[in-house]
C-alpha cells in the first residue's frame, strides 16, 4: 500500500496506531506465508483486469448485467484453472477465489456460476458414489460441465419434505421418471439455473415400487452440451428482478416426464437396484448434508462482508469531519463522536468473533464428516444444531452491521459508489436463502429441548450444551461477576434459563390439552429467542478461549488490542441483553453502571487504533471498491469521478427535456 496523496486525517490516524499493522494481517491470515499466498492470488486475479469496468455495471440493464456476470464468472474460473495447474490445492482455491472477499470485489452482484462450485460439486463430492464420483467430478471440477442445485420450488422453501417434484422408477427401461405435477412443483430460485447451468442436481421424492421413500438428490441434463438449447420435457427460465444479487440468474424449472438413466441417483447413501429395490441410507438426513457445507461456510462469508463495510465506514469516518461542538475550533472527525465508535468498532470485533467461531465450526465440521464417513453419526445433530444457529446469527449480525455502517456513512453512504448498499442485498440474502433463519434457530431450538430434557434425566451432555447441566447445579443464584469470565457465564445462565422456560411452557401448554406441535408453536418466539441466547454463549465463549489460545503467540501491544477486542464484544453483548441479564442472573443496577463505564473505556481506548484494525484486513481497493473506503481517503474526489460515470452527465441535456418537459412546461402535453 502506498502512501503517498494520503488524506492527512487518515495518515494521522495511521501514524498513531499502537500495533504493528502487518503482525495483524498475518495473524488473520493464519502466517506469513498464509498473506503471501493470499497476496499472491489477488495479483493473479486483479492483473487479469476483470474487475474493471468501461460503463459501471450498476448502469446496465438486467440483461446485461448478466452477460456481464458470465463474462467475469468465466474469467475468474480460467484464473483457478492456472491456479490449480500450479498448486492444485483444489476446493481451497475456489473458497479463496470466489468467496465473500475477492469474489464478491469481480461479481459485486453475484456469481451465475456461484452453485456449481458451492453446491453443485460438494452434493457430488457428499452424495455420489466412488463410481459416479469418477464420472463426473473431473468434468465438473473443469467446468466441462455446469451444474446447479434445484431443490426450493414455487411452493416450499423450507419444508422439504413437502416438496412436490417426482422421480418414479421404471424397472423395464431402468430409468427414472422425473415430473412435476403442479406450478407448485416448479423449481423456483436455484443460482445460475436460468440460462448458464446444463446439469442440475434436483432434489425430487423417490418412488419405487409404489412407495414413495422421500426426497434424493438425481443429477439432471437440462440442456444440450453444444446449442445450450433445454432438453425436451425441461421447461427452463429466470425468475426476475430481485432486491439484489442480480448477477446470479437465479431460474425455475419444470420437468414433463424427463426419464434419466437410474445411475443417475446419487448412489452414496442409499441406493435403488436394478429391479427397483430401495436400499437405505444409515440416515435420511444425510441428503441434507450439502446445505449444511453451506452453513458452516457462510459464517466466514459473512465475516468477509462485514469487514469490508466496516473497512468503509470506518476511513470514511476519519475523513469526514461534520458539525461543531466546541466554538471556534475544526469540525471534528466524525469517527471522534462515541455514538459513531459505538457504531463501527463493534463491528471491528465481530469480525473477529465470527472468524474464530467460523474456523473452529469448520474444523469441527470436518471431523464430524470423517467419522461420518467412517459410519459413526453420533455428533451429527450437535452439528447440524450449531451450524443452524450460527448461520442464522451471522447472517442477521452481517447484514445488521452492514446496514448499521451504511447509515454511519450518512448520505453518502446511500450511494451504491460507496459498495455497502450491494453488500446489504449479498448480506440480507443469507438471513433467507440455505435456511431461513427462524426455521433454522427453531431446528437447534429442537436439539437444546433434548439436552434439557437428558440434563434433567441425570445423562451426560455433549461439550456444547454441557452448560446447561453446570450452571443449573446450584439452588440459589451464584453472585454476578463483572468480568468477561462472569458475563459468559450469566449468557450461559441466560440461555439454560430460556431453554428450562421453553420445556415448562410446552409441558404447560400440554397439560391444559394441547397437542405437542401448537405447544411447541405457541412457545416457538421464546423457543427462537432461548435458540439465539445459546448462539450468542457459544460465540463468546469461543471467541474469548480461542483469542486466549492465541494472545500468547503475539507482541505485547497487539496482545492488548486483541484483548480490548474481547471485552468491547463481550461488554456490548452484555449491554444489549440487559433485559435477560436482570431477569436470568444476579447482576445489579451497579454493576450495570460499571458495565456501561468499562463499555464506554473501551470505546476510547480502542479508539487510536479504529483504522489501524481495519487495516489489518488487508482489503485492497480494487476489492473493497468504494468510494468512501479507499485507502488513500481521497473521498470527495472519488465521489464526483463515479458521478461523473453517471451516463446521464454524457450529454448536457437529455432528450427527455424536448420530448417531455418542454411541451409540458409550455402547456402543451
Ligand atoms: C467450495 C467452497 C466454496 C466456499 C466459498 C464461500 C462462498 C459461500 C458463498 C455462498 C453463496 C451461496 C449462494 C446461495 C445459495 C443458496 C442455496 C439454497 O438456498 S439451497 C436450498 C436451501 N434450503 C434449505 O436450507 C431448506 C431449509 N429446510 C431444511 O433444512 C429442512 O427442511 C428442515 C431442517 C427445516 C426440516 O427438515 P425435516 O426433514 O422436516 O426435519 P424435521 O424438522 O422433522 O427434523 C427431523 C430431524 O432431522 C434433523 N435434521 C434436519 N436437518 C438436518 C441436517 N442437515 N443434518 C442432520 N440432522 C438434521 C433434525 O434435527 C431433527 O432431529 P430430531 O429433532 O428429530 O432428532
Ligand atoms: C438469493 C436466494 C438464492 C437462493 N438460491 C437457491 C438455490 O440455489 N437453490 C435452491 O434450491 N433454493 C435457493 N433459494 C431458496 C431458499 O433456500 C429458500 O427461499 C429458503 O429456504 C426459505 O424458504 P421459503 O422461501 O419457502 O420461505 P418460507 O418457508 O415460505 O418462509 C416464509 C416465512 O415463514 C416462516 N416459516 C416457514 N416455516 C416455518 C416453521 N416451520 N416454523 C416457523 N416459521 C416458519 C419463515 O420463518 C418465514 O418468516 C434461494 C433464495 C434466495 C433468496
Amino acid at each position: 500500500m502506498s502512501n503517498t496523496k494520503v488524506n492527512p486525517d487518515l495518515q494521522r490516524e495511521r501514524d498513531k496506531c499502537t500495533f504493528n499493522v502487518t503482525e495483524l494481517i498475518n495473524l488473520i491470515d493464519g502466517g506469513v506465508q498464509k498473506t503471501e499466498e493470499r497476496k499472491k492470488q489477488e495479483d493473479m486475479v486483479l492483473s487479469e483486469g476483470i474487475h474493471i469496468e468501461d460503463v459501471p455495471s450498476e448502469y446496465l440493464s438486467h440483461k446485461e448485467k448478466y452477460e456481464l456476470a458470465v463474462k467475469k464468472a468465466c474469467l475468474l474460473f480460467k484464473v483457478i484453472r492456472k491456479m490449480q495447474e500450479e498448486d492444485n490445492a483444489g476446493m481451497e482455491n475456489y473458497r479463496a477465489v470466489l468467496g465473500g472477499k475477492l469474489g464478491s470485489a469481480i461479481l459485486q452482484d453475484g456469481s451465475p456460476l456461484t452453485l456449481h462450485y458451492v453446491m453443485f460439486i460438494p452434493t457430488l463430492m457428499g452424495q455420489a458414489s466412488v463410481e459416479q464420483q469418477v464420472h463426473w467430478i473431473g468434468r465438473a471440477f473443469d467446468l466441462n460441465i455446469i451444474g446447479t442445485y434445484a431443490q426450493t420450488e414455487l411452493g416450499h422453501g423450507t419444508f422439504i419434505r413437502g416438496l412436490e417434484t417426482t422421480a418414479t422408477y421404471d424397472p423395464s427401461t431402468k430409468e427414472f421418471v422425473l415430473h412435476s405435477p403442479t406450478l407448485t412443483a416448479y423449481k423456483w430460485w436455484p443460482g445460475g439455473l436460468a440460462h448458464t447451468a446444463n446439469y442440475c442436481i434436483v432434489m425430487a421424492q423417490l418412488y419405487t415400487k409404489g412407495q414413495c421413500h422421500g426426497i434424493h438428490p438425481f443429477i439432471v441434463q437440462l440442456r444440450d452440451e453444444e446449442t445450450h438449447m433445454p432438453l425436451k420435457g425441461i421447461k427452463i427460465g429466470e425468475i426476475g428482478v430481485k432486491l439484489g444479487m442480480n448477477g446470479t440468474n437465479n431460474g425455475f424449472l419444470g420437468f414433463d416426464h424427463v426419464r434419466i438413466p437410474r445411475e443417475h441417483m446419487l448412489m452414496k447413501n442409499s441406493k435403488v437396484l436394478e429391479d427397483g429395490t430401495y436400499v437405505n441410507s444409515p440416515s435420511s438426513k444425510l441428503a441434507y448434508g450439502t446445505m449444511m457445507f453451506v452453513r458452516v461456510v457462510l459464517v466466514t462469508d459473512m465475516c468477509n462482508y462485514m469487514a469490508k463495510a466496516v473497512t468503509i465506514a470506518m476511513r470514511y469516518s476519519a475523513v469526514r469531519r461534520q458539525s461543531q461542538p466546541k466554538p471556534n475550533e475544526p469540525e471534528p472527525q466524525i469517527l471522534d463522536y462515541l455514538t459513531q465508535q459505538h457504531k463501527l468498532l463493534i463491528g471491528v470485533a465481530s469480525v473477529h468473533a465470527f472468524r474464530l467461531n467460523a474456523d473452529w465450526l469448520w474444523n469441527m465440521y470436518n471431523n464430524v464428516t470423517a467419522e461420518l464417513d467412517a459410519g459413526d453419526l453420533e455428533r451429527l445433530p450437535e452439528l447440524h444444531a450449531l451450524s443452524c444457529c450460527l448461520k442464522a446469527v451471522s447472517t442477521a449480525d452481517a447484514a445488521e452491521c452492514v446496514e448499521r455502517c451504511r447509515l454511519a456513512c450518512g448520505g453518502h453512504g446511500y450511494m451504491l459508489a460507496s459498495n455497502l448498499p450491494s453488500t446489504y442485498g449479498l448480506t440480507t440474502a443469507a438471513c433467507t436463502y440455505e435456511g431461513e433463519n427462524t426455521v433454522l434457530l427453531l431446528q437447534t431450538a429442537r436439539y437444546l429441548v433434548k439436552a434439557w430434557q437428558q440434563a434433567a434425566g441425570g445423562n451426560a451432555l455433549t461439550p456444547t450444551v454441557s452448560y446447561i447441566a453446570t450452571v443449573n447445579s446450584g439452588r440459589r443464584l451464584p453472585p454476578w461477576e463483572n468480568t468477561i469470565e462472569g458475563i459468559i457465564k450469566g449468557f450461559q445462565r441466560v440461555a439454560a434459563g430460556k431453554i428450562g422456560l421453553c420445556v415448562s411452557n410446552i409441558e404447560k401448554r400440554q397439560n391444559t390439552g394441547l397437542s405437542y406441535e401448537d405447544a411447541w408453536n405457541m412457545t416457538s418466539v421464546q423457543l427462537a429467542s432461548a435458540s439465539e441466547a445459546h448462539c450468542r454463549a457459544i460465540l463468546l465463549y469461543t471467541y474469548y478461549t480461542e483469542t486466549e489460545k492465541i494472545v500468547n503467540t503475539v507482541s505485547p501491544a497487539l496482545r492488548q488490542v486483541l484483548l480490548q477486542l474481547v471485552d468491547l464484544y463481550v461488554v456490548y453483548w452484555a449491554l444489549q441483553r440487559l433485559g435477560d441479564l436482570l431477569r436470568f442472573t444476579s447482576i445489579s443496577e451497579k454493576d450495570i453502571d460499571e458495565l456501561q463505564r468499562w463499555y464506554e473505556d473501551l470505546l476510547t481506548k480502542l479508539r487510536p487504533n479504529a483504522v489501524g484494525l481495519v487495516d489489518a484486513f488487508d482489503i485492497r481497493d480494487e476489492i473493497l471498491r468504494s468510494a468512501l473506503g479507499a485507502y488513500d481517503g481521497r473521498v470527495y474526489e472519488r465521489l464526483m469521478e463515479a458521478a461523473l460515470r453517471s451516463p446521464l452527465n454524457a450529454e448536457p441535456v437529455n432528450s427527455s427535456f424536448h420530448k417531455y418537459l418542454k411541451p409540458f412546461m409550455q402547456g402543451k402535453l
